[in-house]
């Protein structure tokens, strides 16, 4: 699914409203009964609603959405916070149609606002995707005073006073919302976690915009849903045998971390590798042949940690780094692999803190190299950033330049793609903020890449099973149990 920018929305309402052609008011009363349908599946019609209009077209939105839910038997407040004399075209139309049957109450100061029972449902439609500058005055006033109400608020399309494609600043008067529905996008504020208490759980309502701007217009940013990652997996077929799907190499693990190295083999095993070798220190050989009899495993020379390469000439791909040590020799290792290896290869943990104490070794990545960092070792490849938009540029940035993948992790791990385009992941959940997560995903991703697939699809498809594993074992355990083996154990394909 793409994501847009709030410039590239209202081209699409325009395109829309001449194309298919539908008038900008019908346009807003489907938007209003997308959400409506949307609100109704999670709130039965007894508990009385209280809507909050600015007078831009999200509360148009509102006001519709006001007649909407009173036709529906919901009981119905309206509230106009007058923050400007005119109200939109559309609003105003809304007015009208909403004045015969209602008497929305006027806020013009905050001595305005009513008392609500607990029990209301808060509808926020005071400010959407036309935000220009941050709240202020009674605007900032309201927004301020309704998050100091224990009501449950839902927001239209966007938090009233939330930037979409760009950092807020601390202190800026922002609706907290437990849950946000918005309109046929995701926004970008939605995907970094700085905005999570803006955004709640957020749903997407379609309202129809017409397919062919969304399909022809280019953005650089996507959200991995169900449908866009199940149309990369390649299926098995018949006459296939363990030949056709790779054999890959992890170099992992040294004393006290043989448990990544296990991780991580366990991941590429259980997600359709042909073949899988394990390059260890000798510490780690008993613990490995008995934890996954599936895999082969080459020692190193060295007792403890990893020194030396086997021969790379027979490996469809490469993964290296979980539990990996920063030992001296295994840095002149990580070297010659840089030098020498000609299949794809994905670099994690400790092989990406190397980089970073090793600056002159990024020159060195071969194109369409996979980085995983998770925030602090991204922190040290590119030094810190002030904000999550500046961190994900920093990070289209590092990709752009060295021509590598990045996968940015944490919640909606952020996929950089060489190109600079963004995949947002969709799957996954807190349960997953545990060690040796990330030595999973290390493993399905080097999997995958043995298989065949291309680097950027191993990484956006493999961050997506890793996360929809992890959502299974939170299902069948909640999320405080889930370990790291869970999430390994829970693939499917
Ligand atoms: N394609 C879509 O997504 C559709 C969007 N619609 C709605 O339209 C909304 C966008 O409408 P608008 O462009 O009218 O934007 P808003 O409803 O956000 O209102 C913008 C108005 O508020 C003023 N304003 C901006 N920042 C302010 C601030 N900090 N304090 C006070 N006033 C401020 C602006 O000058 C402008 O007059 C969307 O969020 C959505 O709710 C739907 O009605 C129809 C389809
Ligand atoms: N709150 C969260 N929501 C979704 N996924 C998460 C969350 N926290 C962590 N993860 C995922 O768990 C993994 C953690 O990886 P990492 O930090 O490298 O762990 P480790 O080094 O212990 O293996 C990443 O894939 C990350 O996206
Ligand atoms: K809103």
């Amino acid at each position: 699914m793409k994501i847009f920018s709030t410039e590239q929305i209202r081209e699409a309402d325009r395109y829309t409203i001449t194309h298919e052609p539908i008038s900008s008011l019908d346009l807003m009363e489907r938007a209003s009964q997308a959400f409506v349908r949307c609100f109704c599946d999670q709130f039965v019609n007894t508990r009385p609603v209280g809507i909050f209009c600015g007078k831009g077209n999200n509360g148009g939105d509102g006001l519709a959405i006001a007649r909407l839910l009173s036709e529906r038997g919901y009981q119905v407040q309206v509230f106009i916070v007058e923050h400007t004399e005119t109200g939109s075209a559309d609003f105003q139309e809304n007015y009208e149609r909403l004045k015969n049957h209602h008497s929305p109450i006027h806020i013009h100061a905050t001595n305005d606002l009513p008392a609500l029972s607990p029990k209301t449902i808060i509808v926020d439609a005071i400010l959407g995707s036309g935000l220009s500058r941050p709240a202020e005055g009674l605007v900032a006033a309201v927004i301020n005073s309704i998050n100091d109400l224990p009501n449950k608020i839902i927001s239209v399309d966007i938090a009233s006073g939330l930037f979409a494609d760009k950092s807020n600043q601390d202190g800026n008067p922002i609706i907290k919302p437990s849950c946000t529905i918005s309109f046929q996008f995701p926004k970008l504020a939605f995907l970094l976690p700085q905005n999570a208490e803006y955004t709640g759980n957020w749903h997407i309502a379609d309202i129809g915009l017409h397919q062919d701007y969304i399909r022809n217009t280019a953005t650089p940013y996507y959200f991995t849903d169900k449908a866009a990652a199940e149309k990369l997996i390649i299926p098995r077929k018949k006459f296939s045998h363990k030949g056709t799907f790779g054999h890959a190499l992890v170099i992992a693990g040294s004393y006290g971390k043989m448990g990544a190295a296990v991780l991580s083999a366990k991941a590429c095993l259980r997600s359709g590798v042909g073949l899988l070798s394990m390059h260890i220190p000798e510490c780690g050989y008993e613990i490995m042949q008995i934890s996954n009899p599936e895999a082969m495993v080459t020692v190193d020379n060295n007792a403890r940690y990893i020194t030396n390469l086997p021969d790379l000439s027979t490996y469809s791909a490469i993964g290296v780094g979980p539990g990996l040590g920063k030992e001296k020799e295994t840095i002149l290792m990580l070297e010659k692999l840089l030098d020498t290896t000609q299949s794809p290869l994905i670099i994690d943990a400790d092989a990406l803190n190397i980089l970073s104490e090793n600056p002159h070794l990024l020159d060195k990545l071969p194109a369409n190299t996979i980085l995983t960092p998770h925030p602090k070792e991204f922190q040290r490849l590119t030094g810190s950033s002030s904000n999550e938009f500046e961190r994900l540029e920093l990070a289209r940035n590092f990709a752009g330049k060295y021509k590598v993948v990045v996968c940015l992790k944490g919640a909606n791990t952020a996929v950089v793609l060489p190109n600079r385009d963004v995949h947002f992941n969709s799957t996954g959940n807190a349960g997953m903020a545990t060690g040796g997560t990330g030595d999973v995903l290390t493993g399905i991703i080097t999997a995958l890449l043995a298989q065949g697939y291309t680097p950027q699809n191993a990484a956006i498809l493999g961050v997506y099973q890793h996360g929809l594993a992890g959502d299974k074992a939170a299902q069948a355990r909640g999320m405080s149990a889930l370990i790291a083996s869970d999430v390994a154990e829970n693939l499917s394909w």
